[in-house]
């Protein structure tokens, strides 16, 4: 099948890789002529486990090319997947200027052919309940506009891959939601990803369209509740991780996504949580529910921080090291990750920071210039008076912390994970505090 994705970010290009690597023909498109000849080139413009590697092959197989034209393949496309940005817009909504765009673009570029087929459209980006027909709509109006007659046909197709573990779940999806309105799509989108084996389920576009928001959100409640538990537990003595793992064995619970520490980040679930909220607003309800997760996970990193002072006093003049900068490990991305609120607050305080991440560092250096960014994990720990770990990274948690201890000025550790053994840094001689753990 030849297939046509636009926008070549983080889903955008683990998409190309993914559909070439199920066997198809893929062309990624994008505005960005600097992403794109990086991609042609082989070099993958962000950080993410093994996909690097698999663009190389499948450009090196012939099946995988990158343009800024989309007019040059679009005539040859079975089914074009639009992966463009919907960030938030002032009010929270999904902001749809670049889907419109592209939308519109289409409706320039689509040519009637012989067999009286179209392609289908497919929208990946996150999008709100309705969007399916928008996008309709302004192709539309751009074929009327030309007195065109192109059959193309619309299909919701949410991507529910996670950063750090992209190419992982692009081909290894849990399930692979299909939103058409009509047989042909519903048929050619299950084809598209028929050699991935994985469980498909096809709806209306507006069901698929509402399952994308519906998953984050209740995945970002799993988070707020676990951190507001958390907030209870340190109080009343309780243990939060002991307490999540007796709750996972439930299967009704299930163990994953109840890791209380310092909030959600990057640049879904903050966003998506909003949407939802808008687009109820839109609709004249308001969702309670989600507006105490995002309010519990604003005031995670404070509450946190809250700790850090109930412990050291004042901040101003301590030498803090941060360690993690990332929304999550695996990923360079720094899009809200909960670092950022604690970073400007501890400099706020008059803190001396001191900040370590595998890759979210020259990210950072830009909204924090003036941190003190050290080449590796030992030169961050040096002098420190306190030790912040934000983020969860491998070499975080594996590093020798039983000789560490001895290089720090005081050997204050606050694990925003939970990810340290609090017995054995005890054993090391540091005063060490996780979130609700004792
Ligand atoms: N990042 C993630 O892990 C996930 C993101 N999503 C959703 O997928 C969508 C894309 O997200 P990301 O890949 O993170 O965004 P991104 O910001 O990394 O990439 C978007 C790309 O679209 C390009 N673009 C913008 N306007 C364009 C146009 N008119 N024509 C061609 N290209 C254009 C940009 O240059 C950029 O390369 C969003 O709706 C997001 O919510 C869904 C699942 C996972
Ligand atoms: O729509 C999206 O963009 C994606 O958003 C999330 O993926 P992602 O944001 O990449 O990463 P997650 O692993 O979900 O983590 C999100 C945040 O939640 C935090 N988290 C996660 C799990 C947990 O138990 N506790 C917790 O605090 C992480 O530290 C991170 O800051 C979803 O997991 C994906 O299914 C979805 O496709």
């Amino acid at each position: 099948m030849k297939i046509t994705v636009v926008g070549t970010g983080y889903v955008g290009t683990t998409t190309t890789v993914a559909l070439a690597m199920s066997g198809h023909t893929v062309c990624g498109v994008d505005v960005d002529p600097v992403k794109v000849q990086a991609l042609q080139n082989g070099h993958l413009p962000i950080f993410e486990e093994g996909l690097q590697d698999a663009l190389r092959q499948e450009l090196a197989r012939g099946r995988l090319t990158f343009t800024c034209d989309l007019g040059q393949v679009i005539l040859d496309s079975d089914v074009v997947l639009l992966a463009v940005g919907t960030p938030p817009d002032a009010d929270g909504s999904a902001d749809l200027t670049a889907l419109e765009a592209v939308a519109r673009q289409l409706g320039r570029l689509f040519q009637p052919n012989p067999n009286q087929t179209g392609p289908i459209v497919a929208v990946k980006s996150t999008v709100p309940v309705g969007t399916g027909a928008r996008v309709r709509g302004w192709i539309q109006q751009e074929l009327t506009l030309r007195g065109v007659h192109v059959p193309f046909e619309m299909a919701s197709n949410p991507e529910f891959l996670r950063e750090g573990r992209a190419l992982h779940d692009a081909l290894h999806p849990d399930r692979v939601v299909i939103g058409a309105d009509t047989p042909r799509a519903a048929q050619l989108m299950e084809s598209v990803y028929l050699p991935l084996g994985a469980p498909q389920l096809v709806t209306s576009i507006r069901d698929a369209e509402m399952i994308k928001y519906a998953s984050n959100a209740f995945l970002a409640t799993k988070i707020s509740f676990m951190n507001e538990l958390a907030r209870l537990c340190e109080r009343v003595g309780a243990n939060i991780q002991q307490v999540a793992h007796g709750m996972g064995w439930d299967a009704r619970i299930n163990p994953h996504f109840l890791q209380a520490g310092i909030g959600y980040g990057g640049s879904c679930f903050p966003k998506d949580v909003q949407a939802l909220q808008a687009l109820a607003s839109q609709s004249g309800l308001s969702l309670q529910i989600l507006q105490a997760v995002e309010s519990v996970n604003r005031s995670q990193p404070g509450w946190f921080l809250q700790k850090v002072k109930s412990v050291l006093g004042p901040l101003h003049g301590l030498q803090i090291t941060v360690l993690g900068l990332t929304f999550k490990p695996g990923t360079d991305d720094i899009r809200e990750s909960p670092a950022i609120p604690i970073l400007k607050h501890l400099e706020e305080q008059g803190a001396h920071l001191t900040a370590y991440d595998p890759k979210g560092m020259a990210a950072m250096k830009q909204r924090f210039p003036s941190v003190l960014y050290a080449s590796n994990l030992p030169e961050a720990l040096r002098d420190a008076d306190a030790v912040l770990l934000l983020t969860e990274w491998k070499e975080v948690v594996d590093h020798d912390w039983a000789s560490s201890c001895k290089e720090l000025r005081q050997p204050f550790v606050f694990d925003g994970r939970n990810v340290l053994n609090a017995e054995l840094m005890h054993q090391w001689g540091y005063s060490y505090y996780g979130v609700a753990r004792h």
